[in-house]
């Protein structure tokens, strides 16, 4: 990866989602790449629904466009590590034929994200040997993913172990930052927290990924009245593209500026795509980045030490 800059990618999942394959099953390969053209972004990540290496190549160079990376679904502490390299491996070596820059590794042991369960207060909790189990264990995956040229970051993500900002402490403690970095996920962590900003500070030297996700704060506030389930909550509009929501992106972009982060910024928003037109939202996504983020004083764009909103 071009070390001197910031990438912006939009994820497949406003066209099709991995979380639920069959909405906006309708829309193909060369739909959704087309339109991340139209929209003006320089790529994305690889979706459940993407084709073999070969094929992905020519429809990315077709249309000049780059994949950051795809979701690794870990089960680290219910499996042990020894199951799990084998698929992963066979995930990295997909990626480094499509030359991607990282994986992104998500453990998904007891996770409710997938079931019918409140979300909001349904998370699995692990015990001391499972955080040694999960972190030792992610060790070894991020050696191995590095023998592909690839970055691990890890995802923290709502209804799993690693949810919150004391737990991404817990695991970015227990784990080498030689080898295993973060992917820093706004929605997540706001949905969670209610503060996005405390994660971002305390670890952006080891953010090495980072997932753009809004929030509608009003709808966010009624699925956890209502004790919804991820999938439900999604569909019901929780989530939403930068600019389209609650969480103040300047902010946000401005910290990732003045600590020099270079890399993906992806915009990651899931929505029922019969309901959120797909091409719709990445155009809003891309004014906002456009109007409110490039749009700002020299100093800001280089991330200059002396810049305001720097540490
Ligand atoms: O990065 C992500 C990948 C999805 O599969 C996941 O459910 C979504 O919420 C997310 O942030
Ligand atoms: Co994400």
């Amino acid at each position: 990866m071009e070390q001197q800059e910031i990438i912006w990618g939009i994820a497949p999942i406003g066209w099709r989602n991995d979380d639920i394959p069959e909405i906006g099953a309708g829309n193909t390969l060369q739909h959704l790449l087309s339109d991340i053209v139209v929209a003006g972004f320089q790529g994305t990540e690889v979706g459940g629904f993407f084709p073999e290496a070969e094929v992905l190549n020519k429809e990315l160079q077709l249309r000049g466009l780059r994949v950051a990376g795809q979701w690794f679904s870990s089960y680290i502490i219910r499996d042990g590590l020894e199951r799990v390299v084998e698929s992963f491996r066979t995930q990295c070596r997909y990626l480094q034929e499509v030359r991607a820059d990282v994986i992104v590794v998500s453990e998904q042991t007891g996770s409710v994200q997938g079931l019918e369960k409140n979300v909001f207060t349904d998370k699995p909790h692990f015990t001391d040997a499972e955080w040694e189990a999960l972190c030792q264990g992610l060790n070894q995956l991020g050696i191995t993913a590095e023998e592909y040229g690839l970055k691990l970051v890890y995802h923290h993500h709502l209804g799993t172990g690693v949810q919150t900002t004391d737990e991404v402490n817990r695991l970015m403690a227990g784990t080498d930052p030689e080898h295993v970095h973060l992917l820093y996920d706004t929605g997540h962590i706001f949905v969670s927290d209610g503060d996005y900003m405390t994660l971002l500070r305390q670890h952006i030297g080891r953010i090495k990924h980072v997932h753009f996700k809004d929030a509608r704060l009003q709808v966010m506030n009624e699925c956890k009245s209502a004790g919804k389930s991820f999938l439900q909550s999604f569909l019901s509009g929780m989530f939403t593209v930068p600019g389209d929501g609650c969480i103040d992106f300047t902010e946000v972009y401005n910290e990732l500026l003045a600590n020099h982060y270079r890399g993906w910024i992806v915009i990651e928003a899931e929505q029922d795509p019969a309901i959120a037109n797909p091409l719709e939202y990445a155009l809003i996504a891309r004014k906002y980045i456009n109007d409110s983020l490039l749009v700002q004083t020299p100093n800001q764009e280089r991330g200059d030490e002396n810049a305001a909103g720097s540490v």
